[in-house]
């Protein structure tokens, strides 16, 4: 079953064009990419998904609703967002951090009531992170504040989660750790779409992707169909080979002069 569907998705901003014609499905339990050259409209389409544009023509289905007919805490209950790095984050506490997760189930007064805390504290284990409870956020690392930020979506208790580049900044280490938990999370259950920049990360822990150039979808569907040399070349201009493997890697022929 496909929890997302994008059709015929167009969008300008001031009038010029950034998506064209976006159409492809998300399924159930699933990790996606959404990867392709710097300006290619990621972001924008991520924003669709999330809900913050509204697209001038086409549409985003949420298990087959149209997702400007959902309202915001509806949304907030079925969609997660991960954002690139925890900006205004620095006064609070991780827990803090991760309460305001429950905002879509707290009443007009924000009061959290037993059942918050018990989510946020789950939350807050399931992603390594329980042991940092009472730290404020400017005493984690990056990469512990990453996955603060993926508790604080969890514990949304969404059936989506939309990440915007989760693991640039981070290093190889916090960068395996980060995707392991992120395909946990599908494990259990989740659907995923993920903003990704390195293709070799995409092809080690996405089960599929959409790769877009220009505002258009190049390819879509299963990782390894999508991550090719014939695509990658389209796509960004480079000449590479796939070594697929226990870790498969793709390698840039490299032009000397
Ligand atoms: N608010 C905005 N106003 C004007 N142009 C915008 C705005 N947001 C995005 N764009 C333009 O839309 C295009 C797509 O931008 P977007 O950020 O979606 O790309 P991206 O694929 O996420 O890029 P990157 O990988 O560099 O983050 C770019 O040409 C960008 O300059």
């Amino acid at each position: 079953m496909n929890v997302i569907d994008v059709k015929g998705l167009n969008f300008s901003i001031d009038e010029k064009p950034i998506l064209n014609g976006i159409t492809f499905s998300v399924p159930q339990g699933t990790v996606t990419g959404m990867l392709g050259p710097n300006g290619a409209g990621k972001t924008t389409l991520l924003r669709h998904l999330s809900g913050y544009y509204k697209p001038d023509a086409g549409t985003v289905f949420i298990n087959g609703v149209d997702i400007v007919k959902l309202k915001p805490r509806e949304r907030a209950r079925i969609i997660g967002l991960v954002p690139q790095d925890a900006v205004n984050s620095l006064g609070f506490s991780v827990y803090e951090m991760v309460m305001m997760g429950r905002s879509p189930y707290m009443d007009f007064f924000g009061n959290e009531k037993e059942e918050d805390r018990r989510v946020v504290e789950e939350c807050l284990k399931i992603c390594g992170v329980y042991e940092l409870k009472d730290r404020r956020m400017d005493e984690i690392s990056g990469g512990e504040a990453q996955r603060v930020l993926i508790a604080r979506a969890l514990a949304q208790q969404p059936e989506i989660m939309l990440l915007d580049e989760p693991v640039s900044h981070l290093d190889i280490k916090y960068q395996l750790d980060i995707m392991g938990l992120v395909r946990e999370l599908s494990h259990r259950g989740m659907t995923v779409v993920s903003i990704v920049h390195d293709l070799n990360i995409a092809l080690n822990f996405c089960d599929r992707a959409v790769l877009i150039k220009n505002g258009t979808v190049i390819a879509e569907g299963e990782i390894e169909k999508v991550v090719s040399s014939e695509n990658i070349y389209e796509t960004y201009g480079v000449k590479a080979k796939i070594e697929a493997g226990d870790y498969s890697v793709v390698i840039p022929e490299l032009e000397m002069v």
